[in-house]
């Protein structure tokens, strides 16, 4: 496993002079990132890092972006997304390090920022750091984020305590049941950093055929009621994003989407205009 791991990324900082923001860049969807308080001028692309607490999501961001984010050895320190940025191969990207979080479904204040930012700001990339040595428990959080958007890296962070514990992990056959790249990797001494730069950029630009793992609900009568919803919600909320997730969530009497809808949310980061492009993955 350990010749997977690339050597140390030379490309990562300092970043280039800030390039003009892409014209053809369809992705970006800046006007709900404004409204999430994230302000993309300047930048070709925006990358999210999710994750369970205590995973490395910051430490990444800092070898990403050569920031110092606070990073600490108990969760439950990143509170709001810290945003940075880095440069790669001509392109600037805006990085957001979102709280660290187990599920997208319960009801924290961590919680709703990490899900809101993913929902309603559509990152062009979303990295999902995971922790290599509890991966059972973290692949939950990755399947949820994977029902929103196939954009998906997943980061298969502290590699070196895995090895050292003894485990194997086959990242190939992890990637191919995921159906998105899966970068092993050992962020504190930047082990992996080239590789997960690349995937990156391939999901940002579209060149890798990402086709992520979708869970099937229920059975006709739900899916019919799913889709009705989805479709009222898009005729209230004309340009909202993944209708049919917050859907699926209403019916299950998710509190922490329904304070969404009561609390303006849901208004507020609907589009203005219909999204050039859908969330969904090319191919899923
Ligand atoms: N051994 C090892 N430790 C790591 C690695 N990456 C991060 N750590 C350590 O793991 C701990 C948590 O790292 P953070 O980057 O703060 O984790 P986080 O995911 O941002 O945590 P929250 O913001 O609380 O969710 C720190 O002590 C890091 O030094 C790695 O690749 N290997
Ligand atoms: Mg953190």
């Amino acid at each position: 496993m350990a010749a997977d791991l690339p050597t140390p990324n030379a490309n990562a900082s300092p970043p280039p002079a800030a390039s003009a923001a892409c014209g053809t860049c369809v992705f970006n969807h800046a006007a709900q990132l404004r409204a999430l308080g994230v302000d993309v001028s300047g930048h070709d692309h925006v990358v999210a890092l999710a994750g369970n607490p205590n995973t490395g999501k910051s430490t990444v961001f800092n070898a990403l972006t050569g920031l110092r984010q606070h990073v600490g050895n108990w969760p439950g320190k990143t509170v709001t997304g810290a945003e940075g940025g880095f440069g790669y191969r001509r392109r600037r990207y805006k990085l957001v390090d979102l709280p660290g979080t187990y599920s997208l479904l319960s009801d924290s204040q961590d919680e709703d920022v990490a899900r809101d930012f993913l929902l309603f700001g559509q990152p062009d990339v979303t990295v999902v750091v995971v922790d290599a040595t509890r991966l059972q428990r973290n692949l939950n959080l990755v399947l949820q984020i994977l029902q929103i958007t196939g954009r998906v890296v997943v980061a298969l962070n502290l590699i070196d305590e895995a090895h050292r514990h003894g485990l194997s992990l086959d990242q190939r056959h992890l990637a191919r049941e995921l159906g998105v790249p899966v970068v092993p990797m050992a962020a504190r001494s930047r082990r992996g950093l080239d590789a997960l730069l690349e995937a990156i950029e391939q999901v940002a630009l579209g060149t890798v055929a990402t086709r992520a793992r979708r869970v099937h609900h229920g059975d006709a009568r739900t899916e019919r009621a799913v889709r009705e919803l989805a479709a009222q919600l898009l005729r209230e909320y004309p340009g909202l994003a993944n209708t049919r997730w917050i859907a699926l969530r209403l019916l299950e009497g998710d509190p922490g989407i329904e304070r969404a809808v009561t609390d303006g949310t849901l208004d507020r980061l609907s589009s203005p205009t219909p999204h050039a492009v859908s969330s969904e993955t090319p191919g899923t």
